[in-house]
């Protein structure tokens, strides 16, 4: 079965449909039981899609889990009510105090915060590695290192990560491996298929794709579904089954939608190579993006998420730039149908390893508006970039 195919099919069975095309929203807290068997029955099947209660999931939530199971050739699927809380919570299910922790330096900004302020007061410690460092990652290993997290591309900097080759040093090591998979979305990058152990998105971008819902998904493999499932649960993760819905509904245009993105996006980084004040783009697809190579070899695709680099330029030239904008609204999110923009002056604060030689840094989310306009409107908005 073609991959296309299998999207639009996969969350489908009848008992999560009852006859019709999409699941049935089914909303619970408390599952009752008509017998002691019944019971039973349900306590024993309760991590594997028996109803026993809400906090579990019900017949919404695991089409959903099915189908994002399929997306990502997973063992299983535990859903949170955001990708932070995917993040957060599938790092807690492993990591103990003691621990240490491999963090990429280019991580979504609250990663880092999580790692700084909630998990150091836990006894975790953490080691931010280069995104480029490949198999260098040895040299930054510790007794103690139980976790090596990726997150490829890279946040606003948007390099792309050697997979294969971290993930092969830390088998060696017995480290568990987590990839946040929220740009590769499943569709152009199955990080299990890569030898990841666990990939996390935040759904609320291209699953969702309609900016309307907060979700977290994260997918282990075999050996560590089980104690994601029963970690997340015990760490009190669910979802409603209102959002569930939403999320699979928007997950069976996500190819069509990306294939649009990825187009528009591409046409627009395209474009801004050539302008003059721009000193470099940072779209994976394009060679001017460090990692460039990693992303031919292992993705399948883009996407509307991309960055450029100012040759020069300071806050007030940013502020009049994104003022300047009609069509690009500064938000702070992506994977929707609308475009959006996000500035940095400097990426220094927010590295520790990679100095940042650069100047500003402007994220693009491309959507689906005509790209034309979108060009205009970076162009007008460029003008007065001074
Ligand atoms: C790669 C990746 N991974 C996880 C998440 C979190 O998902 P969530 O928003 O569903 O919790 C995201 C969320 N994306 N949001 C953005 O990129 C916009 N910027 C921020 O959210 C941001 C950045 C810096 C500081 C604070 C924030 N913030 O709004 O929380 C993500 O990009």
């Amino acid at each position: 079965m073609k991959k296309n195919t299998k999207l639009i099919s996969s969350g489908r069975k009848s008992q999560y449909t009852h006859g019709v095309v999409n699941p049935v929203v089914q909303r619970a807290s408390t599952v009752v039981f008509d017998s002691v068997a019944e019971l039973h029955e349900a306590v024993k099947g309760r991590g594997n899609r028996t109803l026993f209660y809400g906090r579990r999931g019900t017949q919404t939530h695991y089409a959903l889990q099915d189908a994002i199971m399929e997306l990502e050739n997973a063992a299983g699927c535990a859903l949170y009510p955001s990708g932070a809380a995917a993040i957060s919570q599938s790092l807690l299910s492993f990591l103990k105090s003691g621990d240490h922790l491999l963090m990429v330096d280019t991580a979504y900004e609250p990663t880092r915060d999580l790692c700084d302020k909630i998990l150091l007061g836990l006894g975790i410690t953490t080691t931010y590695y280069d995104p480029m460092i490949g198999a260098g990652i040895k040299a930054l290993i510790q007794p103690n290192t139980r976790v090596l997290f990726l997150e490829s591309p890279g946040s606003i900097t948007m390099e792309v990560q050697d997979v294969p080759s971290l993930v092969a040093v830390a088998k060696q090591y017995d480290l568990i491996t987590m990839l946040d998979n929220t740009y590769g979305n499943g569709w152009h990058y199955k990080p299990l298929d890569h030898g990841v152990d666990i990939s996390i998105q935040a759904a609320t971008k291209y699953i969702v794709g309609h900016s309307d819902v907060m979700m977290g998904v994260a997918v282990a493999n075999e050996a560590l579904w089980p104690t994601l499932r029963e970690h997340s649960y015990l760490l009190g993760q669910c979802t409603s089954a209102d959002d569930a819905y939403l999320a699979l509904r928007g997950l069976r245009t996500m190819p069509v939608r990306l294939a649009q993105h990825e187009k528009a996006a591409l046409k627009v980084a395209h474009w801004l190579e050539t302008h003059p004040l721009v000193d470099h783009v940072r779209h994976p697809a394009l060679p001017s993006c460090p990692g460039h190579e990693h992303f031919i070899r292992d993705f399948t695709g883009s996407n509307g998420l991309f960055s450029f680099v100012m040759k020069q330029g300071n806050q007030k030239a940013i502020n009049a730039f994104l003022d300047g904008l009609q069509h690009f609204k500064m938000g702070f999110s992506w994977g929707g149908y609308e475009s959006l923009v996000t500035a940095n002056k400097s990426m220094a604060a927010l590295r520790t390893t990679t100095g940042w030689q650069d100047g500003p840094i402007i994220r693009l989310h491309i959507g689906l508006e005509d790209v034309e306009d979108l060009i205009t409107d970076l162009q007008q908005a460029l003008e007065i970039y001074e």
